[in-house]
């Protein structure tokens, strides 16, 4: 078996003593720690118990499940002895603090997609790990984010990270290292395949509906190439299989109650996103800002996500600048408007 370099590696070389980066780094080796003792439990299924069962509601007003808490819980404990002066996570209202003289702090979804959690489909860890600014620290965009990841928790488990000099992934083995597996990762600039939960289409707005029904519309349509659609439901997975064959995934803002913004939240989901799809080659949008530009007005915050494949990125902001006028044979998609 080729030999591989392992995370502790790669991030003791990016680090080389600087104590920012060694606290980045410490912060992300803790959250793998973490990770290794989630992927046990997801690992163990239905046999580790209820891991499904409803004990609660975050911030944003979502159930949440008990493995939620748990994941929760792991991490924060074991960031107590890591160099972070505070954790903004999905899974509590208000921040935590731990040590404030620490020069980073970490946002985080300890546990995401956590609607599959019974279904035995992939879920995963989000992060971004910024500069510590006293109160100010979640309010910065995510162009301060000094690294970003996840892990998806699937056949295998697998960290995603950016420390701003690419995207990298490293595989967990059988003793619990992580071991660099997909070296500088590239999003295919092109793509023909999109991922969105259609059954909202009926409340997205104009430049959304557009979009879709010219990727719908093939060959004969004013795209003029037949389209694929896949969604796990499931963020990170989508995202990695993004990263790998190239692709969007779509959360808009749509006209529910509390959908305005999406889904999904800035600081800690929207963010990593971001950050590691720019620095694999592509790019991350709300519709009209990139997204790593966005400021955040509160930890628990929602944005619109647009990421992937960058060509594909840069059409659909042509849909939100005119929707009527986005495709060069807009004509032709007017038969498919009505
Ligand atoms: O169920 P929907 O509306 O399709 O949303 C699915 C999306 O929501 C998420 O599950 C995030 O929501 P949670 O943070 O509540 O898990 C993403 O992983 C996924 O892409
Ligand atoms: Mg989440
Ligand atoms: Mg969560």
């Amino acid at each position: 078996m080729a030999d591989h370099t392992t995370l502790d590696a790669f991030l003791d070389s990016w680090s080389g003593g600087d104590p920012t980066r060694s606290a980045t780094a410490q912060a992300i080796l803790g959250i793998c720690e973490a990770g290794r003792a989630i992927a046990a439990i997801v690992g163990r299924g239905s046999l580790e118990g209820q891991m499904a069962a409803a004990v609660g509601a975050n911030a944003g007003g979502d159930t949440q499940k008990a493995l939620d808490v748990r994941t929760h819980d792991i991490t924060v404990d074991i960031l107590r002895n890591a160099p972070v002066s505070r954790i903004g996570s999905e899974e509590a209202d208000e921040e935590v603090v731990l040590d404030e003289s620490a020069p980073v702090a970490v946002a985080i979804d300890p546990l995401d997609g956590s609607s599959n959690i019974e279904t035995n489909v992939s879920i995963g860890t989000l992060f971004g790990v910024l500069p510590e600014k006293g109160s100010e620290t979640f309010l910065q965009p995510g162009t301060a984010q000094i690294a970003a990841g996840f892990i998806v928790y699937g056949p295998a488990t697998v960290l995603v990270l950016t420390v701003g000099t690419g995207t990298n992934a490293f595989t967990m083995d059988d003793s619990g290292a992580f071991l660099l597996s997909h070296p500088d990762m590239s999003i295919p600039k092109a793509t023909k395949e999109y991922a969105i939960n259609a059954s909202n289409a009926r409340h997205w707005g104009e430049p959304m509906k557009a979009y879709v029904a010219d990727c719908q519309a093939g060959a004969e349509g004013p795209r003029e190439k037949n389209f694929n659609m896949r969604w796990v439901g499931s963020l990170v997975a989508d995202v990695f299989r993004i990263l790998v064959r190239g692709g969007v995934y779509l959360y808009p803002g749509d006209q529910r109650d509390g959908y305005g913004q999406g889904r999904l939240r800035l600081v800690y989901e929207c963010n990593p996103i971001a950050m590691i799809c720019e620095q694999a080659g592509g790019a991350a949008t709300d519709g009209t800002t990139r997204i790593l530009e966005l400021e955040p007005t509160k930890l628990h915050v929602r944005a619109p996500l647009i990421a992937g494949s960058a060509e594909e990125i840069e059409r659909i902001a042509d849909y939100y600048a005119d929707p009527r006028q986005a495709s060069p044979l807009f004509a032709k998609r007017g038969l498919f408007l009505a």
